[in-house]
């Protein structure tokens, strides 16, 4: 005899159409499936340790994706491997094994930017969060992303990215993240940014709904307030001098986004 209540958590495992496995968990709940999409050094882990999921309340209907090369998904060793468009393909996958209409897609950082990227080309994504990430055009600097491919993939790889981000005033969650990606993974990960993550990304169709959020204090807010623009998004400022900082509001976010479905 059903409760009543959705089951507890399912692990899921789909295939990327480029092969690759892709592994997550799904928590049922009721209403319209949210996707989470972490950034380039974490994992799926990241929405539990920041409080996120927690915010959302018990009922929240959560699939956390682990990208291909990251957690528990298969890895891909290859910058082609890790371009923009295959990450999209990792969440396309995800929407076709659950079959749903209609999804939310919510990301943290280069997740945010693939949410927007997946809402642009997904007729499915009805509701796309970027956290920290904006849609426009960007020049990807190849002799940093070179330079920094070359730091995180070696032997020191995890303590630079620890370090700059504990110097930056990370929260521990995403500080401890970096430890947990394989290192090859990240060097190609990042090499993988000079695939496609340049492009700006459009709206998917009229009545979807795009939220850019990132810190009142951001340096550059001009590429966000382009996004209300160009977009149709919406813009939501978090209390914190800088982007990094922004992390340690994610879990607010989450509850202001729980508000947000409780009222509609
Ligand atoms: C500072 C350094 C530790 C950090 N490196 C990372 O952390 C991870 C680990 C290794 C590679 N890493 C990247 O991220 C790639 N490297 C960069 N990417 C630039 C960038 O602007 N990225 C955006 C997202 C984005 C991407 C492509 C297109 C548009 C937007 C972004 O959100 N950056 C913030 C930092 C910030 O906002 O100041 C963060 N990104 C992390 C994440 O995405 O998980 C968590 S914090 C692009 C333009 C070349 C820069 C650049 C110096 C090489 N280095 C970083 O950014």
């Amino acid at each position: 005899m059903s409760s009543g209540r959705p089951g507890g958590p399912e692990a899921f495992e789909v295939t990327s159409r480029d092969g690759t496995a892709i592994r997550g968990v799904r928590r049922p709940g009721p209403g319209e499936p949210l996707v989470l999409v972490h950034g380039v050094a974490m994992d799926r882990r990241i929405w539990y340790e920041s409080g996120f999921l927690e915010a959302l309340g018990v009922d929240a209907h959560v699939i956390t994706v682990d990208l291909r090369g990251r957690g528990e998904s298969e890895k891909v060793g290859s910058a082609e491997g890790h371009g923009i468009d295959r990450y999209v393909e990792d969440l396309r996958a995800v929407f076709d094994r659950f079959g749903a209409r209609r999804y939310g897609v919510f990301g943290t950082y280069f997740g945010g930017r693939i949410a927007l990227a997946a809402a642009g080309t997904d007729p499915r994504v009805a509701r796309a969060f970027s956290f920290c990430a904006h849609g426009e055009e960007v020049e990807i600097p190849e002799g940093a992303v070179e330079e920094e491919a070359r730091a995180v993939e070696g032997p020191d790889g995890h303590r630079y990215l620890r370090d700059h981000f504990t110097r930056k005033g990370a929260p521990p969650w995403m500080v401890e993240a970096c430890g947990r990606v394989d290192r090859d993974e990240l060097g190609a990960a990042t090499r993988g940014l000079l695939y496609g993550s340049d492009r700006r990304t459009e709206r998917g169709h009229p009545d979807q709904e795009l939220v850019l959020i990132t810190a009142e204090g951001d340096a550059d807010l001009a590429p966000f307030h382009a996004g209300e623009k160009r977009l149709g998004a919406r813009l939501w400022l978090v209390g914190s001098p800088t982007r990094v900082r922004a992390a340690g509001r994610l879990a607010e976010v989450g509850r202001r986004l729980a508000r947000k479905e409780a009222g509609s």
